[in-house]
């Protein structure tokens, strides 16, 4: 697949520059108007018609603007087949360390899919076959030499559902480090599970139940739980998938509290079908339709700019 990579305002012939006019501002993000009300304005209209000529050319990954900083993850030309059905074409990504990014698109479009192929985790599915390159820290996570149980240590993930195991919450979050003998004594457990739980932000409301079991917690408590079972190991990169599509917007707000605070130390990528959630949490955003990777770049500018029709209309609430 080709790569477009937009790097000046010169350059950014593709949809035409959003009216600013147009945008309201979202958690520090600005985001156009029509996110919320979908609307079509004089302005929408000429960034449409002029988004139309670039979105002609469908194989192509617009970059409106490249990550600045280390790239942890790089993707290059990954395909995923289920059943010998292409689910995902050639999708060439480049994902910066310490920042979150944001994978959107309407249902289907390979979000999932995609996630799943940075911890091999399409591995388990049968009948999945990944082709293409993703290197982590440029080290090929498909080669032989990488074993998937480590890898998905060093690459958490977080599901819609949280699914803590029907034990303590102490045992939770201690399980992790113990099968892949990070630690052995008991008071450095206590330290380990005392500092993920206080990490996940869910310490105070834990602290006195540790040995309770963790399927009393709230959904929202259960989710920063999983959270902390995944920091418990160290990871570098933590893969999110929809993570508070089963909360309440109290559980919501919280966690996305907690994406923010621990980007500083990791590297997450987060599927949402949320567009106010992916401009409030991420940096970079991913927009994928019918299983390609259309455009990328800063969140900012995705929402605020974007230069393919198919971005513009998705953000806008035209589809999906
Ligand atoms: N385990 C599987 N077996 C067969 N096909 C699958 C499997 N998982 C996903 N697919 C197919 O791959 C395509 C992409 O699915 P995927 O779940 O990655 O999309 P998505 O963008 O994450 O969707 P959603 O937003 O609805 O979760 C879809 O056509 C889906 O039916």
């Amino acid at each position: 697949m080709k790569t477009r990579i937009f790097r000046s305002a010169e350059d950014q012939t593709g949809a035409g520059t959003a009216d600013p006019t147009h945008a309201v501002r979202m958690g520090g993000q600005v985001l156009p108007a029509a996110v919320s009300e979908a609307s079509e304005t004089a302005g929408d209209a000429d960034r449409i018609e002029a988004a139309a000529e670039s979105s002609r050319q469908a194989d192509q990954t617009v970059v409106a603007t490249p990550p600045t900083g280390p790239i942890k993850i790089a993707a290059r030309d990954v395909s995923v087949f289920y059943e010998g059905k292409q689910a995902l074409f050639e999708v060439s990504l480049d994902i910066p360390d310490k920042t979150v990014t944001a994978l959107i698109g309407p249902s289907g479009c390979g979000k999932s899919t995609f996630l799943r192929t940075m911890n091999r985790m399409n591995d388990t599915i049968s009948g999945a076959k990944v082709t293409g390159r993703i290197a982590m820290d440029g080290e090929d996570i498909n080669d032989r030499s990488i074993d998937p149980v480590l890898l998905r240590a060093r690459v958490g993930m977080v599901f819609q559902r949280p699914n803590p195991f029907p034990k303590s919450i102490y045992e939770n979050v201690a399980y992790g480090p113990k099968i892949h003998g990070l630690v052995s004594a008991k008071s450095e457990m206590d330290g380990v599970v005392e500092s993920a739980l206080k990490r996940a932000g869910l310490w105070d409301e834990v602290a006195d139940r540790l040995q309770s079991s963790a399927m009393g917690l709230s959904g929202g408590q259960q989710q920063r739980l999983v959270i902390a079972r995944a920091i418990a190991v160290n990871p570098e990169v933590i893969l999110m998938d929809e993570p508070c599509s089963a909360l309440d917007p109290i559980a919501t707000a919280r966690i996305e509290e907690l994406i923010d605070e621990l980007r500083e130390r990791f590297c997450i990528v987060i599927v949402t079908h949320s567009m106010a959630q992916a401009a409030r949490v991420s940096q970079r955003t991913a927009f994928f339709h019918m299983g390609r990777l259309v455009e990328t770049g800063d969140t900012e500018d995705i929402f605020q700019n974007p230069r393919e029709r198919r971005t513009l209309d998705y953000i806008t609430g035209r589809f999906g």
